[in-house]
């Protein structure tokens, strides 16, 4: 939990990559690097690519993945941590992270102070749909490198895997992001603090909410959103648009978030169809989430999780990132659900996402037998998400979880 010290590779994108590591593990790191230049040894400076060349890449990559890894082992045996010293297990602790159109995983399996550990599983490539070799001057072929040398020296066993992505800066800053928030995630595990439970809400002082209403001549619209659940005794539910299946959805979006509020009252021109109603709402509650969710001043920013329903689930990846995008691969086998068409479920993710301002994946992990069941498990495993993203980390102490400073431009 220190400060961030300087961080100079000589390689600016992986300087970039590491400080994902203050931002997203909430660890304070420093590295440096000095290197032999004409005969002379020279220390590397942030923010140039002066220092930067193919010829030492592999063996900055390497010096730079083996001092992290060695810094990670000392940190976590260190006196004061519990939980570590012997051999640190869990069931398995994965996060999955995105970067607009890229998502990768990270799954730790454990940790061992006593033996080497291993990175049993990369796969990035391809680096974009050309392969890109370079970003920057960074060389994408040492980023296994720099993580195999990571997992060697700090005992953890990782497995690293890009699922989706085009663009080489996101593949490779998706993975990044996945293995910083996947250690904190194992860190918060093994040492057991659940910072998303004890801080969801109740001790916030400020509120979070908004309400909205907007009327046209297809649809009249009137939503309030609270973030937070004070108790649940005391937690309110209005949900009425005129479309049963939707109210469904919505409710179970309320539930899985553990919203304090959601009232939600349309009515519009369902006799042409369920478009307008549908889109208007999502729109109008993605609206009240962007402005209830403000400057996202200490909030937890990613979720990565799943649900099931029946036989169906799904997993969902967020980012509170303020660059809208929706990745979708739902693929229904009927027209409908009840009074709702199938293909307003990919609407209706678009519009709560876009006038959320977040960055969502959804994957089909289990197709069931029911549509329903599969629509259900997308909404509910969107909700478990949100619910990780808006929660507060005391440990953020009101800072906003962003390496470039702000989630608000
Ligand atoms: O706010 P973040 O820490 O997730 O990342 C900052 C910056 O690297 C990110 O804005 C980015 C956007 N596209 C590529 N990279």
């Amino acid at each position: 939990m220190g400060k961030r010290g300087q961080i100079a590779t000589g390689q600016p994108f992986l300087d970039h990559m590491i400080d994902q590591l203050t931002t997203h593990a909430q660890l304070g790191v420093s590295v440096q690097v000095e290197k032999e230049r004409v005969g002379e040894m020279v220390k590397c400076e942030p923010d140039t690519a002066k220092y930067a060349s193919d010829e030492d890449a592999e063996a900055t990559f390497m010096a730079c993945g083996e001092a992290v890894g060695k810094a990670l082992k000392d940190m976590l045996c260190s006196e004061g941590r519990i939980g570590f010293a012997a051999n640190a297990r869990t069931n398995g602790t994965r996060f999955a992270a995105p970067l607009d159109e890229a998502y990768a995983s990270c799954l730790i399996e454990q940790f061992d102070s006593e033996k080497d550990g291993e990175l049993k599983l990369f796969s990035l490539a391809p680096y974009g749909p050309r392969n890109r070799t370079h970003i920057g001057v960074y060389p994408t072929v040492y980023t296994e490198t720099f993580f195999r040398e990571v997992a060697k020296h700090s005992g953890l066993t990782i497995r690293l895997e890009k699922h989706r992505g085009d663009n080489a800066h996101h593949i490779v800053e998706a993975t990044f992001k996945s293995f910083a928030r996947c250690l904190r995630k194992f860190m918060d595990e093994v040492e057991g603090s659940d910072v998303e439970s004890s801080s969801s809400g109740s001790n916030n002082s400020t509120s979070r909410a908004a309400s909205r209403a907007r009327s046209t001549k297809e649809t009249s619209i009137d939503v309030a959103l609270d973030l937070d659940m004070k108790d649940e005794a005391n937690s309110s539910l209005e949900i009425s648009t005129g479309i049963e299946t939707l109210d469904a959805l919505f409710d179970a979006l309320a539930e899985t978030a553990e919203f304090g509020t959601l009232k939600c009252v349309a009515s519009g021109d369902t006799w042409i169809d369920d478009h307008h109603t549908t889109e208007d709402v999502a729109i109008t509650i993605g609206q009240c989430l962007n402005e209830a969710l403000g400057n996202k001043a200490g909030c937890n920013r990613m979720g990565s999780g799943s649900a099931r329903v029946n036989g169906s689930e799904v997993e969902v990846i967020m980012d509170l990132s303020n660059r809208p995008y929706l990745g979708y691969d739902l693929d229904f086998a009927g027209d409908s659900i009840g009074d709702l068409s199938c293909e307003m479920v990919e609407h209706l993710f678009m519009s709560i996402t876009f006038n959320g301002q977040m960055t969502v994946h959804l994957v089909t992990k289990e197709k069931g037998s029911t549509d329903k069941d599969l629509a259900e498990a997308a909404m509910r495993a969107f909700g478990t998400c949100l619910k990780q993203c808006k929660s507060i980390d005391p440990r953020r102490a009101g800072a906003v979880a962003s390496s470039k400073g702000t989630l608000s431009v």
